[in-house]
């Protein structure tokens, strides 16, 4: 199966559109973790068993694993979740792109050492930066288009003209683009912050079906009706709906499982109440 089946299928089975993103910081972890010496694995390994059955995706950002010095945690965490918990799948928060000689070396990172399903990338320097994802079939590649930042409009507002189109802003030009010249393996979706809600509803306008990975609910305040209102799919589907730190730091005491589960569990029904 590959990533956008295995996407849509989880969608169904799970009923949720909810992705719990793995952003692990040291600082923020119970106290039960302190001497630790494999506390990042295991303090993320708690947080994806706990609240599985309420995720379509995992989410882990790849900074939070390198700054630690800790790839070694994140390639074990991915492996667990492929075996315990293996419907749903994995997008390796990477956010790459390079000239193509390197960009290779960037999917073979994702896809072969870290066994992601999907990988999110940066379309700034052009479809050729991103070809060698774009040619891995089964895999997902989630591209910026809108992102969550405050100072998202700094570029991506910016007014654009091309082709036989009026001008528009470039997170628009980059949408069609995408979904028009660069689907081709119909393997792309599109990141567009939830902190952005009438963004969210023209990205869809453009993009059709196109998953949208979005980011920004819970910590940094996105309103959940406006998003699933202004942005799900004709099926009601479409949307990955990602939360790191409003899941994973629920709770900074012994509970913190259970704590993550109910926050996980809460935000795919508030989700699933405007679908
Ligand atoms: O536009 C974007 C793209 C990526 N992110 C990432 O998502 C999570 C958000 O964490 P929260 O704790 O739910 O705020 C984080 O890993 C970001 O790097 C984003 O926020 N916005």
């Amino acid at each position: 199966m590959n990533f956008m089946q295995a996407l849509q299928q989880r969608w169904h089975d799970a009923d949720s559109l909810v992705c719990v993103g793995l952003d692990p910081e040291p600082a923020r972890f119970p106290g039960k973790f302190r001497d630790d010496p494999d506390a990042v694995f295991a303090f993320c390994r708690d947080i994806a068993d706990a609240t599985a059955e309420y995720a379509c995706a995992f989410k882990p950002q790849i900074a939070h694993f390198a700054a630690l010095g800790a790839e070694d945690a994140l390639a074990r965490l991915i492996a667990h979740i492929h075996t315990c918990h293996p419907g749903v799948p994995v997008i390796l928060d990477a956010k790459r792109g390079d000239i193509g000689s390197t960009a290779r070396h960037y999917a073979a990172e994702a896809f072969d050492r870290y066994r992601a399903d999907a990988v999110t990338a940066n379309p700034y320097l052009g479809r050729d930066s991103l070809q060698p994802f774009l040619d891995r079939a089964d895999k997902g590649v989630v591209i910026l288009c809108r992102t969550s930042n405050p100072g998202a409009g700094d570029l991506q507002d910016l007014v654009v003209s091309g082709g036989d189109h009026a001008a528009r802003p470039l997170y628009q030009h980059v949408a069609e683009t995408i979904a028009r010249e660069w689907n081709g393996n119909r393997n792309c979706a599109l990141v567009v912050g939830a902190t952005w809600p009438e963004q969210l509803k023209q990205v869809r306008e453009i993009v059709g079906d196109m998953p949208l990975l979005v980011p920004g609910v819970g910590a940094q305040g996105g309103d959940v009706a406006a998003v699933v209102r202004n942005a799900r799919s004709a099926d009601g589907t479409g949307l990955i709906v990602s939360s790191s730190r409003a899941v994973s730091y629920a709770s900074d005491g012994d509970d913190y499982a259970d704590a993550a589960a109910a926050a996980a569990g809460a935000l795919r029904e508030e989700i699933n109440r405007h679908r």
